[in-house]
């Protein structure tokens, strides 16, 4: 957890953003001058300085510019920017400022190369800096994009997105990721974990659409015995099993209103109360949410907390569908290529540029899930001698959501996976989860794992 030190004077502008940032997982003390905060700690003790310059004499501000320190002002010119620049200060800020502004520029002096904490290694001089190993979250964080770290992606917006994980993973805000079906919103919560100072505990990631509805809340904060019909003795929940580590909720839109407000109480009281109990326990999470729905839509139709869709909210990442991604769709048709015939233990096929071309002229409507099973495919049906893109078998089993079947038209597949392929894609539109599952006579968890197995994509929201 980092240590920020707001140095303010009594009624100060800044004195909101002691409540704001602890409630964003930041460990927060406040002194009125530099004496106070010298006579009980260390200023070297804390990995920032938030500093209200207002009745403080230069040597005061100049001791300050020696550690980590954004400077605040509420009576703000250039000429003091570029002075308190020049002098070391990370930002200048005029005063009055916004809760989100602040916490932006934290994360971002936080993450700065030169900070005391930053995840990288400050370089001790070029010829030095491969003597000084990078630490392992460091090299974590070099490593994103690459096939090694499992999220590949060179284009610009996968850029701008590793950018962003890198700045907000060492924070312990609440995190939703959104994009398309398919696209990675699991290897992002795993990359948010796995660079954060919770590393080390657990992740727990857990499928809202999976679980059975009547099972959801004592599957997530657990049950007292005899809570209801079948609970036979008292289970803790995967929350507790996230404690101090980072819960990943995918498809949160799926999380029926009850559960919803139970998680709410977790967020803001930090607690958590089994299902049945009278008694609250505390509980340290951070919590990553996914999804492919409209929340503000859900919420504008009564299916979602508009508290907790505010809460969800406090910092979002989106990953762009797989046909926005440029050459990277290429790049990841090779690894999993390269990973699939290795699955299979079959030749390494090469990738001919006839194969990249039927790759990319199709639009993947599943993104990468989408075309692992493809590639699958073509290794698994492919003659020894070359892989035949015929074997992708794209025209079959897959459509852009655009032209999926009008609900009237007749079906005309010839198994039972092709008609609940040709069902869900014609009454996803109007039906849930839960609905679709209850009409093919399955259980959620069964109509989650059709889908994968036949890369059903999940119907297109517009997110904004
Ligand atoms: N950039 C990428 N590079 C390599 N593999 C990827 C990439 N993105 C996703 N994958 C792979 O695609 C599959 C789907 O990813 P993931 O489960 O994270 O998607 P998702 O967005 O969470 O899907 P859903 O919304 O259906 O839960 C996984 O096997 C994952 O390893």
């Amino acid at each position: 957890m980092h240590h920020i030190m707001i140095i303010c004077p009594e009624n100060s502008e800044l004195k909101f953003a002691e409540k704001w940032l602890t409630r964003n997982g930041f460990h927060i003390n406040v002194s009125h001058s530099i004496q106070q905060a010298e006579k009980y700690y260390g200023l070297t003790d804390f990995d920032l300085i938030l500093l209200d310059i207002d009745s403080l004499n230069q040597t005061d501000i100049e001791k300050a510019l020696k550690h980590s320190c954004i400077i605040f002002d509420d009576k703000a010119s250039l000429n003091k920017a570029v002075d308190f620049m020049s002098k070391g200060g990370l930002y200048y800020i005029s005063l009055p400022s916004s809760a989100e502004q602040v916490l932006h520029h934290v994360i971002d002096a936080l993450e700065r190369p030169n900070s005391s904490t930053s995840t990288l290694e400050p370089p001790k001089g070029e010829e030095d800096v491969l003597l000084f190993p990078l630490s392992p979250k460091a090299e974590e964080s070099k490593k994103l994009g690459t096939p090694e770290s499992g999220i590949i992606g060179q284009s610009p917006n996968m850029q701008t997105l590793f950018s962003d994980i890198r700045k907000i993973a060492p924070t312990d805000v609440t995190v939703l990721v959104r994009g398309e079906s398919g696209t990675g919103k699991e290897l992002v919560a795993k990359a948010l974990h796995n660079l954060s100072s919770r590393h080390s505990e657990a992740l727990i990631s857990v499928n809202c659409a999976a679980i059975p509805e009547n099972l959801i809340e004592s599957e997530l904060f657990g049950h007292e015995k005899g809570a209801f019909t079948g609970a036979a003795s008292a289970r803790d929940g995967l929350v507790i099993a996230a404690n101090n580590g980072t819960l990943f909720l995918d498809e949160i839109g799926e999380l029926p209103l009850e559960a919803q407000a139970r998680l709410l109480r977790v967020l803001q009281e930090g607690e958590i109360r089994r299902v049945g109990a009278v008694q609250s326990t505390k509980v340290d999470i951070r919590l990553v949410t996914a999804t492919h729905r409209n929340l503000k839509q859900m919420v504008k139709e009564g299916q979602f907390r508009e508290d907790l869709y505010y809460r969800l909210y406090v910092m979002e990442l989106i990953l762009p569908p797989l046909r926005e991604r440029g050459d990277d769709l290429s790049l990841i048709a090779q690894a999993l290529l390269k990973s699939t015939c290795k699955k299979y233990s079959t030749h390494q096929y090469e990738y001919s540029k006839a194969f990249d071309n039927v790759i990319r002229s199709h639009s993947w409507p599943g993104n990468v899930r989408e075309l692992e099973n493809a590639i699958e495919r073509a290794v698994i049906l492919s003659p020894s001698t070359h892989l035949d893109p015929q074997n992708l078998k794209l025209e079959l089993l897959s459509d852009t959501p655009q032209k999926q079947q009008p609900h009237d038209q007749a079906f005309g597949g010839t198994t039972l996976d092709d008609y609940l392929k040709h069902f869900v894609l014609s009454h996803q539109q109007e039906l849930t989860e839960t609905e679709i599952a209850q009409s093919l006579g399955i259980s959620r968890k069964s109509l989650w794992e059709r889908r994968q197995k036949l890369g059903i994509p999940k119907k297109v929201t517009k997110l904004k």
